[in-house]
């Protein structure tokens, strides 16, 4: 239990009841969230060339500092500088490694010579470290609840009520699916259109059911799938291209015959990528009988509503990650099937 005075370095801890709720400003909201992506993405580029990204759990910081130290396979050298990284404070110098970690791996892949892994693991323990200091996924979360507030960005579900309104109309007792779901308040629970709101997410909140939607039992029969389902700011979250692409295929498998999926993401990742863009995220899903049938861009983000057209009938083949943009400033945003 925290002391009713006892702060965060991220925000304060207020007594609400008998539990305690952390209050992030909404002035900081933003800027935590936008620094918790660029951590996590350093640490996805690092643990790629390191292939240790399968192992990594997004939710369980502890595991995946028992995975790194285990990655070293005894190298007191690699483990001495991975353990000297978290001890370091936010400083310029890693910082500015940090920004050039594309050339760093670049070069360290084309080198003929062994790899110097030490620059590596010092990175490694020092975003370990970072994510720690800024309370990891749960402030992460509160950041974006916050974000979901009416005046700090707002929720997402407004547009898809908007969009599904008329289409989903003649559906009575639709059920949708919420992945990524952090409160039962948004308008996709509130707006009437189903007759049930499934909503899930990897930690507990509340009216909120603790669950992978990638462990989430295969439907058994129809009425296990649904008329829509909402990915809202769900698909960056996950670490990869690969698993991006499984998670895509998955919602597939759970939704009904002529279902929606409403898809999220911020707008960097279709307007800022290496590996996306608008019209290839389009190529991609009509591979797997997804239609658009409305998008659009804000500011900030890029909302997209797709239809199942027709479910495909080949097996999974995975595409590649093809290059469409270079230069400075991009991002690694991409999805494969
Ligand atoms: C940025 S929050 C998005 C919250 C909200 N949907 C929105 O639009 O603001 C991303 C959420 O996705 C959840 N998430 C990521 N992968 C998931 C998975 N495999 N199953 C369930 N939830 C997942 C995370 O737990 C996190 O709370």
């Amino acid at each position: 239990m925290h002391s009713r005075r006892s702060k965060s370095i991220t925000g304060k801890r207020k007594q609400v009841g008998n539990s305690v709720a952390r209050v992030i400003k909404p002035q900081k909201t933003r800027k935590i969230i936008r620094r918790f992506h660029h951590l996590i993405n350093k640490r996805e580029s690092i643990c790629q060339f390191l292939r240790l990204t399968e192992s990594l759990d997004e939710a369980n910081e502890k595991k995946n500092d028992i995975t790194i130290l285990a990655s070293t396979k005894g190298n007191v050298n690699l483990s001495k500088h991975y353990e000297d990284g978290k001890s370091q404070a936010f400083n310029e110098v890693m910082e500015a490694q940090l920004l050039k970690l594309h050339s760093l791996i670049k070069n360290e892949t084309n080198s003929k010579e062994a790899c110097d892994l030490t620059v590596m693991y010092t990175l490694l323990g020092y975003i370990m470290n970072q994510i720690g200091t800024l309370g990891g996924l749960e402030t992460y979360q509160i950041a974006s609840q916050n974000g979901q507030l009416k005046g700090r960005g707002g929720d997402t579900s407004k547009l898809l009520e908007k969009w599904t309104r008329l289409l989903l109309g003649n559906r009575s007792g639709a059920m949708a699916l919420e992945i990524g779901s952090l409160s039962s308040e948004n308008r996709i629970s509130r707006c009437g259109l189903f007759g049930e709101v499934v909503r899930i997410d990897l930690q507990e909140h509340e009216g909120v059911v603790k669950q992978d939607f990638m462990e989430r039992p295969p439907p058994e029969t129809e009425n296990d799938r649904f008329d829509l389902i909402s990915c809202s700011l769900v698909l960056n979250f996950v670490k990869n291209h690969k698993d991006r692409g499984a998670m895509c295929h998955r919602m597939i498998e759970f939704l009904k015959p002529q279902g929606y999926i409403f898809i999220v993401l911020p707008q960097a990742c279709v307007a800022h990528s290496r590996y996306c863009n608008e019209s290839l995220l389009q190529k991609l899903f009509a591979s797997i009988g997804l239609t658009l049938i409305n998008s659009h861009q804000s500011d900030k983000l890029y909302y997209c509503l797709y239809q199942l057209q027709k479910a495909p009938s080949q097996p999974k083949h995975s595409s590649k990650r093809v290059k469409i943009n270079d230069g400075p400033g991009l991002n690694n945003f991409g999805i494969t099937l």
